[in-house]
């Protein structure tokens, strides 16, 4: 990092070399609105540089044996895991999350993916089928692809890199990356490491810049048959449009209005704490977190009340608060639209019962301009109100009541996205039975966030194409090929 009061300088990291670039982006703190940082405002030049070493190490790395790949992973998990105090400060500073979640989550899990994909990489297996009347028998094989574009999302900025990257080289591919340039710097930081863990140069490359200047060189370049994104579905769009020329391979994750369906048999021990941590963490800016609760009519005051509790709970604080719940957002333009959120709401008629705008902010002089905004809670909102159709990816939530089950779903199912829901009730009929009637790629049932990543991750509708996880990553980044052996 740089010392205090100096600009960081990042540089893009291209055939195992670090290299300035021509022009920079500001990139800010969030906690205090101050420019902090320069981020190679890259384009088609540097991401022709980096399409080209990865081509040359293509054939070295895609002929590594999964074990000695598998090795190499392990290798950079250790490293990560010995930086990971740095790692954090650094992840914090530069999203404005809290130094605990980044401590405690981020960073753990980003090494636990390198860790991951190199043990699930040794256990996938192929089919084989014979067919004895013509004497032949079928297999398939698995090849890497080639060069992966990674493009991620500055919300989870090292979780969501390395979920893709750990997966594509692990299968032998090899890689340019764009991270998102609001928050770059952890990302960087990774590419000091790859030389000691042995990862050759060429296999990872990674290229810093904004999406319409650097995310389009490397979408739109041909050499590049596979897109993985996560961020928004707007950007999705792009994506899908310039990859289409060339037939690319898509993953997307994108986002969500996530429904928890509180059923008056809930725990709400369990339930409220759970849902505000589902609501607020992260500042509400993680694609599976919950901006519509809808609870049962019977048990709708006492729940609204406990909830509003304990929002006021859920302190704001600067990131390196430790007992701060909520950082800062990730950027000024980020806060205004997630307040003009609720301010549309407010002239809809919807009544805010806690946070931005009713509520007081403290904080030191120093964090005055930082992006700070408290956890809000929105009520006697109408579905078809923005505020309960558009994904807001900030600490806003509406709590709406509901009668029936049917209706209940019927209204969960009513917006444009499926990726995350959550069902709260003791019954656990009623809990089988609605998990499989909500549009959703995932469903947590009285709990949230509980994560296996050997199993499938991603959303259903506008949420998105395709999934991520153990298997169905190995699958996205590579190729199958059948081959038939006629031996009589
Ligand atoms: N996982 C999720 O669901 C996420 C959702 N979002 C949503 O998107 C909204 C906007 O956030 P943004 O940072 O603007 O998301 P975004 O989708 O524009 O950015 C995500 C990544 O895509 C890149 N990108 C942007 N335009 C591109 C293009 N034309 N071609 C290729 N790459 C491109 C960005 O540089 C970044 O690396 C948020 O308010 C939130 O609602 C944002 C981040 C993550
Ligand atoms: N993809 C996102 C979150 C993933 C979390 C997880 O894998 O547990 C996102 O917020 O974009």
């Amino acid at each position: 990092m740089a010392a205090p009061g100096k600009l960081l300088m990042l540089e893009n990291f291209i055939d195992g070399k670090f290299l300035p670039c021509n022009s920079y982006i500001d990139s800010y703190d969030p906690s205090t609105g101050e420019v902090y940082c320069k981020v190679p405002n890259s384009g088609k030049e540097e991401i022709e540089a980096a399409v080209q070493a990865a081509r040359a190490a293509f054939p070295g790395w895609s002929s590594k044996s999964p074990q000695e790949r598998a090795q190499v992973l392990t290798r950079l998990a250790d490293l990560l895991e010995q930086s990971l105090e740095e790692l954090a400060q650094a992840e914090s500073k530069d999203q404005g999350k809290t130094l605990t979640m980044a401590r405690t989550v981020d960073i753990p899990r980003a090494v636990q993916n390198f860790r991951f994909f190199a043990s699930s990489v040794l256990h996938h297996t192929t089919e084989c089928t014979q067919m004895d009347h013509l004497g032949c028998l079928h297999y398939t094989v698995r090849t890497p692809v080639g060069i992966a574009g990674l493009i991620s999302p500055w919300n989870l900025p090292l979780y969501l890199l390395t979920w893709k990257m750990a997966p594509a080289i692990a299968a032998g591919n090899t890689v340019v990356a764009k991270p998102s340039e609001l928050t770059s710097v952890t990302a960087w930081m990774l590419c000091k490491l790859l030389d000691k863990a042995g990862v050759p140069p060429g296999v990872i490359n990674i290229v810093f810049g904004a999406g319409p200047r650097a995310g389009e060189a490397l979408v739109s370049h041909p050499e590049v048959p596979l897109i993985s994104f996560t961020g928004s579905q707007p950007t999705a769009e792009r994506i899908t449009q310039l990859s289409a020329p060339h037939c690319k391979k898509l993953s997307l994750e994108l986002g969500g209005k996530n429904p928890a369906i509180i059923f008056e048999d809930a725990n709400l021990e369990e339930c409220v704490p759970t849902t505000i941590r589902s609501s607020f963490a992260n500042q509400g800016e993680i694609c599976l977190c919950t901006s519509r609760i809808f609870v049962q009519k019977s048990i709708y005051s006492e729940f609204l009340k406990k909830f509003v509790e304990a929002t006021r709970k859920w302190k704001v604080g600067i990131p390196s608060d430790p007992s701060a719940c909520m950082g800062a957002l990730i950027s000024k333009e980020h806060l205004e639209k997630v307040r003009g959120y609720i301010k549309r709401a407010h002239a809809e008629g919807a009544h805010i019962l806690c946070g931005e705008g009713i509520d007081n902010l403290n904080l030191p002089a120093r964090n005055q301009a930082g992006y700070f905004m408290l956890p809000t809670v929105i009520t006697d909102i109408k579905d078809e109100s923005c505020c309960m159709k558009e994904e807001i990816f900030g600490p806003v939530t509406c709590v709406v009541p509901f009668e029936s089950e049917e209706e209940v779903i019927r209204r969960a199912n009513g917006v444009k996205y499926g990726l995350a829901a959550t069902v709260w009730s003791s019954n656990v009929g009623r809990i089988h039975r609605v998990a499989k009637k909500l549009q959703s790629g995932l469903v947590w049932t009285n709990c949230w966030l509980i994560r296996e990543l050997n199993l499938p991750f991603g959303g259903m509708k506008s949420s998105g194409i395709g999934r991520e996880g153990a298997k169905d990553s190995h699958d996205f980044f590579t190729e199958i090929k059948t081959i038939t052996v006629k031996h009589e």
